[in-house]
């Protein structure tokens, strides 16, 4: 097929690299054209593309990689303190950023708009691909406008850096959409172990697990007089994210500026 998306993927090493790799090469629509990770050194960069099964340039920097294949895309998967800096340099040359990486934060969200706007090309965050978790933001949304009460627990493995999830935070900034942000609770709370009642956005409480054997998984629940509704998605494998890394990466193309969150391309 002619005119395929050409894909660059960065964290090509990680656990989620790894899966939107395979799930690119897959695609009839999609061309994976190069893959960069810190991992990938210089010397031995060869070697460790081969091991990743893996036959296009292998590069541990960004940059190069751009310069080299010139991707119309680049899918970001790294670390909170790496995800700004790459997202910066594709967008300035050009190039749509899909951005599955939490942690960002509110500023750095703005920044990478204009960006996106100064170079006439499109920047998608994404908090969580999987439709799942996408419907499960969707109905506590609904549910807010029925309840008034609401906790979220997220349930993370023990390798995840950014706490609280990028998905606990989107599900309550929807929730806060609703509700606007209101008063904390007239409760006086005696919190005799510092921080055991959560972290607190926009007064919505928010409580982060992290245990291996996890993967992704949250609960939001709902209190009213005399019942609770609570609304759960798992993530058992990281596959689940694919087809919404896939969707994304197509629908973006020829958008301008930024997408934050899945729900506005479905
Ligand atoms: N939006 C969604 O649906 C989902 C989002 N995520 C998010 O995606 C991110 C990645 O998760 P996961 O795959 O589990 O993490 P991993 O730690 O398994 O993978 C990250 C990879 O990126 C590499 N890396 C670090 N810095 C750079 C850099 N500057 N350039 C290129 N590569 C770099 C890491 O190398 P090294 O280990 O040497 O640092 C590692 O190989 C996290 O923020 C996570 O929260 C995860 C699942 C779903
Ligand atoms: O780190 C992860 O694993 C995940 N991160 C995203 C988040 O922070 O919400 C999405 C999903 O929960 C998996």
């Amino acid at each position: 097929m002619e005119n395929k998306i050409r894909v660059i993927v960065a964290g090509a090493l990680g656990k989620m690299g790894r899966e939107t790799l395979k799930a690119v090469n897959a695609d009839k629509e999609l061309e994976l054209v190069g893959a960069a990770d810190v991992k990938f050194s210089d010397a031995n960069m060869k070697e460790e593309g081969i091991l990743a099964g893996l036959n296009i340039p292998c590069y541990p920097d960004l940059e190069r990689l751009i310069n080299e294949v010139k991707p119309d895309v680049m899918v970001d998967f790294t670390n909170p303190q790496a995800v700004f800096g790459n997202a910066k340099i594709a967008l300035q040359n050009k190039i749509t950023c899909v951005i599955g990486t939490t942690g960002l934060k509110d500023i750095e969200l703005e920044q990478l708009e204009k960006l996106a706007y100064a170079n006439e090309t499109g920047v998608a965050v994404i908090p969580n691909f999987a439709i799942g978790a996408v419907l499960m933001m969707k109905f506590a949304r609904e549910a807010a406008e029925y309840f008034s009460d609401v906790e979220i627990i997220e349930l993370h493995h023990d390798q995840k850096m950014d706490a609280p999830s990028g998905t606990a935070i989107k599900t309550a900034e929807l929730i806060n959409e609703r509700w606007g942000i209101r008063p904390p609770r007239a409760v006086r709370e005696l919190e005799k172990i510092p921080g055991c009642r959560g972290g607190n956005l926009g007064n919505i409480r928010i409580h982060s697990v992290r245990l291996p054997g996890l993967v992704a998984h949250q609960e939001v629940i709902f209190g009213g007089p005399g019942q609770s509704l609570t609304i759960r998605h798992d993530s058992f494998d990281r596959a689940g994210f694919m087809p919404g890394v896939v969707m994304v990466i197509k629908k973006m193309a020829g958008r301008k500026g930024l997408v934050y969150g899945m729900e506005n391309l479905l």
